[in-house]
């Protein structure tokens, strides 16, 4: 870790809040943080240096993961931040920022390495990065960093032109694209488990592989962000990056120890292997959903088009449900189903495997069918079963699971910004998007954008707290195979897999 001056674009906003001065406190208390770190907070809001600390100790209360007590240490903590006045479009202001910089640099007597976080609206990208570079903020002795918050692009075309633009201030090796799905320690942990195990390295492919199913289930639904979410809907929103980089992460096969670049360089592989879609037959491998009226949890909750700030006929997608084909020799065969939607009956992201049986005849779902599943909860719990299928001693002749469990409380592992703000202090784009992910995962999902714009694909309905709509059911029906693990409708929210019964 070098001395840094962290200069934090929307320092009042709620992404500020709620993820990154929690973070950052995290990282301090765990000494991961140098003893010269300066973090300048920015905003059109006049803020004096003491209400900016006010409103970032007011933010590790309300939502650090860990309890806000040492009065000494949040305060030893809070001197590192400072605040300055700065409106995007104003170029004196950066003058002003750089000044300011300098100052707090000189303060420090460090070498001035400065990391750009940019936690405004996507608007705001290309303007700060030109300001960045006019007014001579980039060219200091150390190092620049640019951090960069979704949405990257609203299509292919707006992302190449964000690209082109950033890349006139920063180089590629300077950018670091948040996907905050990356910093999950879950998610970081999924090539380690592959490259490291030889049982599940030997597994991990289509010999023995029947399908991979890649849930991002959300209970909530469009709460305060009408405005953005109409304009963007489930693909955009959660498909074209967490859930692609999802499986990106579980499809790479890497060599132990692999480097960022390694790792970089395999998931674009990946990537370029997915076999594209055709536009003029979209709904044959993927299925669009917007919530109806329902109860989550008991509690009944409006449809979609009765949301506060969406218009009544919105066609907007809160659900969507793909079947994906990678082309190469480890995963040729095998489906990978993706869902991701809103209102959804529980909160769970993870990644289900499902293995096939050598001795089964025939591909369809039998009644008591017992299948070797390993499963990687993502969010909110973390944990890792492997499920396997037995003999029942006490009926003879039936099958029993199973399950080897291993489950962490939240409170012990890092939160993804913890993570990925570290990586980025230290210079690790390991679980950054590096642009081809990012261009490649655009290519992909541009089709099914076309589509949806288009109105060539069937919008179906599903009642807010069910597992989305039947279509998605019938996506996997139609091979055979069956979404596993889902809770449950009308019972507890929990997800219990079937038959537990630990070693
Ligand atoms: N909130 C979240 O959970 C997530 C957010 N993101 C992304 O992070 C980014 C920030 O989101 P969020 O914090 O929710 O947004 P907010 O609207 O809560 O905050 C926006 C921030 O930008 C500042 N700002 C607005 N206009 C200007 C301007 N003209 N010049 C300078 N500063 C300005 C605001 O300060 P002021 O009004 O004082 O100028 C405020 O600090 C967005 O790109 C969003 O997509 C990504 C994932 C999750
Ligand atoms: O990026 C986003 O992610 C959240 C879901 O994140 P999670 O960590 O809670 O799974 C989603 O609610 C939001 O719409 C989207 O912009």
């Amino acid at each position: 870790m070098e001395a840094t001056t962290f200069v934090l674009f929307g320092a009042t906003g709620d992404l500020a809040r709620r993820k990154i001065y929690p973070a950052l406190y995290n990282l301090f208390l765990d000494h991961k943080l140098h003893n010269s770190f300066a973090v300048i907070g920015l905003g059109r809001r006049e803020v004096t240096d003491e209400a900016y600390q006010a409103m970032v100790e007011r933010s590790l209360r309300d939502f650090s993961r860990r309890e806000v007590k040492d009065t000494a240490s949040v305060r030893s903590f809070l001197k590192a931040f400072r605040y300055n006045v700065l409106d995007v479009g104003h170029t004196e202001d950066y003058v002003k920022l750089l000044e300011r910089v300098e100052q707090v640099e000189t303060g420090m007597g460090s070498t001035p390495n400065r990391m750009f976080y940019l936690s405004v609206g996507p608007e705001f990208f290309e303007p700060i990065a030109l300001n960045i570079e006019a007014s001579g903020l980039g060219a200091a002795k150390g190092w620049k960093r640019l951090v960069i918050e979704k949405p990257f692009g609203h299509d292919l075309q707006s992302a190449q032109e964000l690209n082109l633009t950033l890349s006139k201030a920063f180089t590629e090796e300077e950018i670091y694209r948040i996907d905050h799905y990356l910093g999950k320690p879950m998610v970081q942990e999924l090539d380690v488990f592959q490259q490291t195990n030889p049982v599940l390295h030997a597994l991990w492919n289509n010999r023995y592989i029947a399908n991979v199913q890649i849930t991002a289930a959300e209970t909530v639904g469009v709460e305060e962000r009408a405005g953005y979410y109409d304009h963007v809907g489930a693909l955009r929103d959660m498909f074209q990056n967490h859930m692609l980089q999802l499986l990106m992460m579980l499809a790479i096969r890497l060599p132990k120890d692999s480097s960022a670049d390694e790792v970089r360089f395999k998931k674009r592989e990946v990537m370029e292997a997915l076999e594209p879609l055709d536009e003029a037959n979209i709904e044959a491998s993927v299925i669009r959903g917007q919530y109806t009226a329902g109860a989550i949890k008991g509690i009944p909750v409006p449809g979609y088009r009765s949301e506060a700030g969406i218009s009544a006929g919105s066609m907007n997608d809160t659900f969507i449900a793909a079947r994906l084909q990678i082309d190469d020799p480890f995963w040729k065969g095998v489906p990978f189903y993706i869902r991701t939607g809103k209102r959804m009956k529980e909160k769970s992201t993870r990644i289900v495997i499902e293995f096939k049986e050598p001795l089964k005849q025939s591909s369809t779902v039998e009644e008591d069918d017992i299948p070797n599943l390993l499963v990687f909860e993502i969010s909110p719990n973390e944990g890792i079963t492997l499920q396997l299928k037995a003999r029942d001693p006490r009926n003879k002749g039936k099958f029993k699971a199973v399950h080897i469990d291993f489950h962490t409380s939240s409170i012990e592992v890092p939160e993804a910004y913890e993570n990925l703000i570290h990586d980025a202090l230290n210079g690790d784009p390991s679980f950054f998007a590096h642009w081809n992910e990012v261009e490649l995962s655009w290519k992909w999902v541009q089709p099914i954008l076309n589509a949806f714009a288009g109105n060539s694909v069937p919008l179906y309905s599903y009642a807010a707290g069910s597992h989305g709509p039947a279509e998605s059911d019938q996506l996997l029906a139609q091979d055979g195979h069956h979404w596993w693990l889902d809770a449950p409708v009308d019972e507890a929210s929990e997800i219990t897999l079937p038959d537990a019964s630990n070693f």
